[in-house]
C-alpha cells in the first residue's frame, strides 16, 4: 500500500509538475524557496487583528484583517515578511541579533542603534499599514524577550523546539505576553523540517473548518508523512464539543495542537484534551522585558531615545511646520513610562508607542533638542505625556468576562474581610478604573454585609443596599466614591459569620436528611378553613403577645428538638 502511494504521481501546487509521492516533500522545499513570490499569500504563520484604533492604510498581505482571510488556511506555504525572503529567513539568520533582525523587519532604512535620527515624513510612511507590533513580531527564540522560566536556557520546552520535537501544547498566559508570537516562531521553525502548520482562531472557525484540516492532516500523514501543528488561537472560544472533534485526532498523532488562551485551562479546555497536552503557563511580560521590546522598536524607526541631560528646554517656543525635515526623538523617561504601564501586555505598548509617535508627527509641533552625536537641532520631542495620552487607559489588565473579575473580586472580598482598608481600596479602584460594572460590585457588597458583618453591625446592610442603590441612581464615574466609601466602611466594621455558619448548618442538616421531611407540627400550622381546625391544624398554639411570661412551645419539628443550629 506505502509503495504504491510512493509511487503515485502527485502534482505540484508551486509549478504544477507532477513526482512521485515519495519526492514531492523535498520538491516542495526547493520549489517554495526558487518561485516564492507566485505562492498563494494566505499566510500560515499565525497573525492577529491589530487592536489599534488607528486604521492601517495601504494593501496588506500578511497582516491583513482576520474577516478578510478565510477562517482556514490551508497553505502549505508561507509567505516571507517581505518581498523576496523566503519563509524561514528571518529564522535562517545566523546569529541574528534583536537589532539586525529589527532592521530586516522594517527593510526600507530604519537604521537600529545610533545613527541619525529619522526624518519626520519617512518615519509616518513606515507607520502606516500594517501595526508596529504585528511587523515587529520576532521571528525566532533569539529575539523573543523574557519568559525565562519557561523558555529559558535549559528549560525542557526550549529543548523540545530547538530539536523540532513539537509536542502538543496550551500557550496560557494574559494579553500581549506572546502566545501567538510563540507559535509564530514554532511555525517558522517547523517549516525546516517540512512540518505543514495550520491556523485557526476559535473566533471565527465553525466545526467544519475543524474537520476539513484534520481530513487535510490525514491525506498530508497518508501520502507525504508530512506532520501536522495546527494552532489554535483564543482555544476557549470552542465548545467543549468543538474541542471534542480534535481530540481522537490528537491522542493518534494526526495532529499536533497548539491552543492559546488568556483563560484558566482547567475551566475552559476539556480534561480529555488538556491531559494530552502540555500547558505552558506564560507571565505577563516584565518591566525590564518591556522596555527591551520598545527599546528594539524605536531603533528600528530610527526613533532617538533622549535622556536627561540630552533635552534642551529653553525654548518652549514649538513652531508648528513641515515635520519632514526634522529628526523625531522620543525621552527615554516616556519609554520607560510606557514599558510601565503597560501593565506586561507588549501589543498595548507598541501600539501605545506608534499612537504617540503618529499623533506627534500628525501635530508637527517641533522643540529645540541636543541630540546626542547630533547636535543641536530643532526636532519632534516624544514625551512621557504623549505616550501616556497614547495609553489612554487601556493599559490596566481587566478582562471583565475572564478570570481577572473574578480573581479582583475575591481579592477585595478578602481584604474587607481581613479588615485591610488599603487593600480593599486598591482591589476596587483596579476594577473600576478597568471598567467593571459598579453594579456588580455593589451586589458582592450586600452580599458582604450579611456573609462576613452580619449582626455584629446589622447597619451593614443597609449600607451596601444604598451603595446599590446610589450606583444605580448616578452611575460611573460619580458612584465610585459611592463603593469607596462602603468598602472602607466594610472593611473597618466587626465581622460576625454567626449567622452565615447557622444556616449553613440548617442546609446542611436539611442535605443530611434521609426519608420525607419531618411534616410541619400541627399547632404552627394556619387554621382558614373548618376542614382543617377540625384536623387538628393550629391546635394548641400558644399565641406569645397572650403571655406575660416566656412560653414554653416547640417550633422545631419533633424530631429535631433541642437541636442547635448556632453550635458548631
Ligand atoms: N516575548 C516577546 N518578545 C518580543 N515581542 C513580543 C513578545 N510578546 C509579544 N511581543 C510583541 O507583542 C505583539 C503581540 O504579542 P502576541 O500576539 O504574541 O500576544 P498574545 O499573548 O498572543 O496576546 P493575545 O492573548 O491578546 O492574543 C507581538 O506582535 C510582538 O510584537
Amino acid at each position: 500500500m506505502e509503495v504504491a502511494e510512493e509511487e503515485q504521481l502527485v502534482r505540484c501546487p508551486v509549478c504544477l509538475r507532477e513526482l512521485p509521492g515519495a519526492h514531492i516533500n523535498s520538491h516542495l522545499d526547493s520549489c517554495l524557496q526558487a518561485g516564492e513570490g507566485e505562492v498563494d499569500p494566505g499566510s500560515s504563520t499565525p497573525c492577529k487583528r491589530p487592536r489599534i484604533t488607528a486604521a492601517p492604510s495601504g494593501s496588506q498581505v500578511e497582516g491583513q484583517p482576520d474577516e478578510a482571510r478565510p477562517a482556514t488556511v490551508l497553505s502549505f506555504f508561507h509567505k516571507g515578511r517581505g518581498a523576496g525572503q523566503s519563509p524561514g529567513a528571518a529564522g535562517r539568520r545566523s546569529g541574528a541579533g534583536r537589532e539586525e533582525a529589527a532592521a530586516v523587519k522594517l527593510e526600507d532604512g530604519g537604521s537600529a542603534g545610533s545613527g541619525p535620527a529619522l526624518c519626520g515624513a519617512s518615519l509616518a510612511q513606515k507607520l502606516e499599514g500594517k501595526p508596529l507590533a504585528e511587523r515587529l513580531r520576532p521571528d525566532t527564540l533569539g529575539e523573543y524577550v523574557g519568559q525565562e522560566r519557561v523558555l529559558g536556557a535549559q528549560t525542557l520546552l526550549r529543548s523540545l523546539l530547538e530539536s523540532h520535537e513539537i509536542p502538543s501544547l496550551i500557550l496560557w498566559g494574559p494579553p500581549g505576553c506572546g502566545k501567538t508570537t510563540l507559535a509564530h516562531i514554532i511555525a517558522n521553525s517547523s517549516k525546516k523540517n517540512g512540518t505543514r502548520f495550520v491556523t485557526l482562531s476559535a473566533t471565527s472557525a465553525k466545526t467544519n473548518d475543524v474537520r476539513d484540516v484534520i481530513s487535510q492532516a490525514q491525506n498530508e500523514k497518508r501520502l507525504f508523512k508530512r506532520k501536522t501543528i495546527l494552532f489554535i488561537d483564543e482555544i476557549h472560544r470552542f465548545n467543549k464539543s468543538q474541542q471534542d472533534t480534535f481530540l481522537p485526532h490528537v491522542e493518534c498523532g494526526t495532529v499536533t495542537l497548539i491552543g492559546a488562551t488568556t483563560e484558566n485551562p482547567s475551566f475552559q479546555v476539556n480534561a480529555a484534551l488538556l491531559s494530552r497536552c502540555r500547558v505552558i503557563v506564560l507571565e505577563k511580560l516584565s518591566v525590564e522585558a518591556m522596555e527591551a521590546i520598545l527599546m528594539r522598536a524605536v531603533r528600528s524607526l530610527g526613533v532617538q531615545v533622549l535622556g536627561q541631560g540630552d533635552q534642551h528646554s529653553s525654548s518652549a517656543t514649538g513652531s508648528s511646520s513641515e515635520s519632514s525635515e526634522f529628526p523625531v526623538c522620543i525621552e527615554e523617561k516616556a519609554l520607560k513610562t510606557l514599558a510601565y504601564l503597560c501593565d506586561g501586555d507588549a501589543r498595548t505598548g507598541l501600539n501605545g508607542l506608534q499612537l504617540a509617535v503618529q499623533a506627534r508627527l500628525a501635530v508637527g509641533k517641533t522643540t529645540p533638542l541636543n541630540i546626542p552625536k547630533g547636535g543641536s537641532a530643532d526636532g519632534i520631542l516624544i514625551t512621557e505625556e504623549h505616550v501616556k495620552e497614547g495609553l489612554q487607559r487601556s493599559h490596566i489588565l481587566y478582562d471583565r468576562a475572564g478570570e481577572e473579575h473574578y480573581n479582583c473580586i475575591s481579592a477585595l472580598h478578602k481584604s474587607m474581610r481581613g479588615s485591610d482598608e488599603n487593600a480593599s481600596l486598591y482591589w476596587l479602584a483596579r476594577m473600576l478604573e478597568g471598567g467593571e460594572d459598579p453594579l456588580y460590585v455593589a451586589r458582592r457588597l450586600v452580599r458582604f454585609a450579611s456573609e462576613d458583618i452580619g449582626l455584629a453591625d446589622p447597619l451593614a446592610l443597609t449600607q451596601a443596599v444604598a451603595a446599590y442603590q446610589g450606583c444605580h441612581f448616578i452611575g460611573m464615574p460619580e458612584c465610585e466614591v459611592i463603593l469607596a466609601q462602603c468598602v472602607v466602611y466594610f472593611a473597618r466594621a466587626p465581622k460576625s459569620i454567626e449567622v452565615y455558619k447557622a444556616y449553613s448548618n440548617v442546609k446542611e442538616c436539611l442535605r443530611m436528611h434521609t426519608g420525607p421531611l419531618p411534616p410541619v407540627p400541627l399547632h404552627l400550622r394556619n387554621a382558614p378553613t373548618t376542614l382543617m381546625k377540625n384536623l387538628g391544624y393550629g391546635k394548641g398554639y400558644k399565641y406569645n403577645p397572650m403571655y406575660k411570661e416566656p412560653v414554653e412551645q416547640d417550633y422545631l419539628p419533633e424530631e429535631l428538638k433541642g437541636t442547635d443550629f448556632f453550635k458548631e
